[in-house]
């Protein structure tokens, strides 16, 4: 499903050199583009944009940031992330169950789910730095390492990943006919993966792309514009 050589025989006919689920993704993407999906900030294809259509419905208005969003995009970052770190470690348990080690010949099903999940984590990385805190110019040119500390808050990051941990425990469990978690049964994702995942990961990609917003949010403004944004609030 991953590698490209996977369904060449099905896929590679018409000039696509893909795998799979990068086949999906743009077989996905093209409806969602002529929707005016990737027209929303917080959205980036993981097909290239040149590769997809126009909308076939008139613009929304949004809101005005201080940077173009789509110029930003990791989601090839991410879906390497998601195929060779995500993907194994969620199905992990599962796999082992059946004795099918990394291949339950789902491949449909699979791609579905691959391509919520990649758009989720996909959203939730490129959203936060569009938070009306974080695009407040009111420090104009701190350098990165300055930026990742002034955006770091240690206190959040371990009540986000307390929170999550729970939420993996519940997600992740077969719940009885009572509607509680079912302890022997065993459960189909590790949370303290999940955690792991999101704290060596998914965090510090945000911050990443935070980072890199707030050093270009100003780009191409004059210092009397800028002057501006600093007294409006
Ligand atoms: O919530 C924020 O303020 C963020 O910047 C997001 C986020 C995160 O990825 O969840 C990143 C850095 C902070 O240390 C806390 C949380």
């Amino acid at each position: 499903m991953y590698t490209k050589d996977g369904f060449a025989d099905v896929l590679h006919r018409d000039g696509f050199e893909g795998s799979w689920l990068e086949w999906l993704l743009r077989e996905t993407e093209v409806s969602h583009a002529k929707i005016r999906r990737y027209d929303s900030p917080d959205e980036h294809p993981f097909t290239p944009r040149s590769q997809l259509p126009d909308p076939i419905l008139p613009p929304l208005s949004y809101p005005p940031l201080l940077h173009d969003p789509t110029s930003l995009n990791v989601n090839p970052r991410i879906l390497s992330f998601y195929i060779n770190s995500i993907v194994p470690a969620i199905t992990r348990t599962v796999t082992e169950r059946l004795g099918k080690v990394n291949d339950d010949g789902n491949y449909g099903s699979a791609g579905t789910r691959d391509i919520e999940c990649l758009q989720a984590i996909s959203r939730r990385i490129h959203c936060v730095p569009l938070l009306p805190l974080l695009v407040h110019p009111s420090h104009p040119h701190p350098q990165p390492p300055a930026l990742e500390s002034l955006i770091t808050k240690p206190a959040v990051e371990a009540a986000l990943l307390a929170r999550l941990e729970k939420k993996a425990r519940w997600y992740g469990a077969e719940l009885g006919p009572d509607g509680e978690p079912e302890e022997k049964g065993g459960r189909k994702v590790r949370p303290e993966e999940v955690v792991r995942l999101y704290r060596e990961y998914i965090i510090p990609l945000t911050k990443e792309v935070e980072v890199e917003y707030l050093l270009h949010r100003l780009d191409g403004l004059s210092q009397s514009q800028i002057d501006e944004l600093m007294k409006s609030g």
